[in-house]
């Protein structure tokens, strides 16, 4: 049997706002199994960053949020976590990589000692000399050509694709078994984007390492993901491997997605002014990529 890293069920979320409830997750389901590379796609405001945050146990303090489903992780209902336990995930189990490095480098501190402090959330006691060492093996593996001397520099002084992989080595630090990655070198140019994206492949394969990759760029989606899950409004359209999706489109919105990307890149923001009905269609799954314990269709 598989051993699934992560597994959601009908969670659905709702902002109180001045005007009433603003639903804005209607029951998503997914899981990730030990080493898969699962993506959520869809376009700006279907809701795969709040997902992302509610895994993470961020968007749950937001006294404006109300949640409800379930989440497991490893097997263990994170719900029923204590805060202290699960905030520890965070950095340790669970790690997250965002599109722009410069929101989650800080610009005051050495690279270094940010490393540190990575380092320091799963080992308390870890000398500033034994993550030195361990920070110049992680940046040799995100190919940087001089560790030690990026550790010495704040962010500022590296190029964006550096800080990528700084972000990227910091992510995978303390070998997570979940890493979401929110579309991540998106603010870099394309070459860049591709090469930083094909060097996170080779490391979570090396490493097992589940990944959820939000994105909305289907190019990038079908290079990088075993399975993917489409997204529309708060609702999952469409689940099936990434070959099996871009083979046979079967949801309306998923053919309008597709038809909808950019065909010189490849890749891009995908615009659908059209709200058609058909989108609101209901749930396909293709063979084999159903939820475990639901009836497969
Ligand atoms: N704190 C909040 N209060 C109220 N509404 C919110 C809040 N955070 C997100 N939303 C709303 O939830 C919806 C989903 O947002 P989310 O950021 O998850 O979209 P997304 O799919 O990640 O889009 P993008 O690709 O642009 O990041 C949006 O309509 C957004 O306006």
């Amino acid at each position: 049997m598989t051993a699934t890293t992560l597994r959601i069920a009908d969670l659905r979320l709702g902002f109180r706002t001045w005007a009433g409830m603003a639903e804005v997750l209607h029951g998503i389901s997914l899981h990730i199994d030990k080493g898969e590379r699962v993506a959520l796609v869809g376009e700006s405001g279907s809701g795969k960053s709040v997902t992302a945050r509610i895994i993470l146990g961020l968007l749950q303090q937001l006294r404006s949020a109300r949640i409800s489903g379930t989440l497991e992780f490893e097997g263990t209902d994170l719900d029923r976590l204590p805060d202290a336990e699960r905030h520890r995930l965070r950095g340790t189990k669970m790690s997250m990589i965002f599109q722009d490095p410069t929101s989650s480098l800080n610009p005051v501190y050495r690279i270094g000692t940010q490393f540190h402090e990575v380092l320091k959330r799963a080992e308390p006691g870890i000398t500033e000399a034994e993550s030195r060492a361990k920070a110049v093996a992680r940046l040799a593996d995100v190919a940087i050509p001089d560790p030690e001397r990026a550790l010495e520099s704040y962010s500022f002084q590296l190029s964006g694709g550096m800080n990528q992989r700084v972000m990227i080595a910091m992510a995978l630090a303390n070998e997570p078994s979940l890493l979401i990655a929110d579309e991540p070198g998106t603010a870099l140019d394309v070459t860049v984007q591709a090469q930083t994206l094909k060097l996170m492949r080779d490391l979570v394969e090396e490493h097992h390492t589940s990944v959820l990759f939000i994105s909305h760029n289907l190019g990038v989606v079908r290079e990088f993901a075993d399975r993917v899950y489409v997204i529309y409004k708060g609702r999952i359209v469409e689940q099936a491997t990434a070959e099996g999706l871009f083979a046979d489109p079967r949801h309306p919105y998923t053919r309008a997605l597709l038809s909808a990307v950019p065909r010189i890149t490849g890749g891009g923001i995908p615009e659908i002014e059209d709200v058609s009905e058909d989108y609101f269609q209901p749930l396909v799954v293709h063979e084999g990529c159903g939820e475990p314990g639901e009836a497969r269709p």
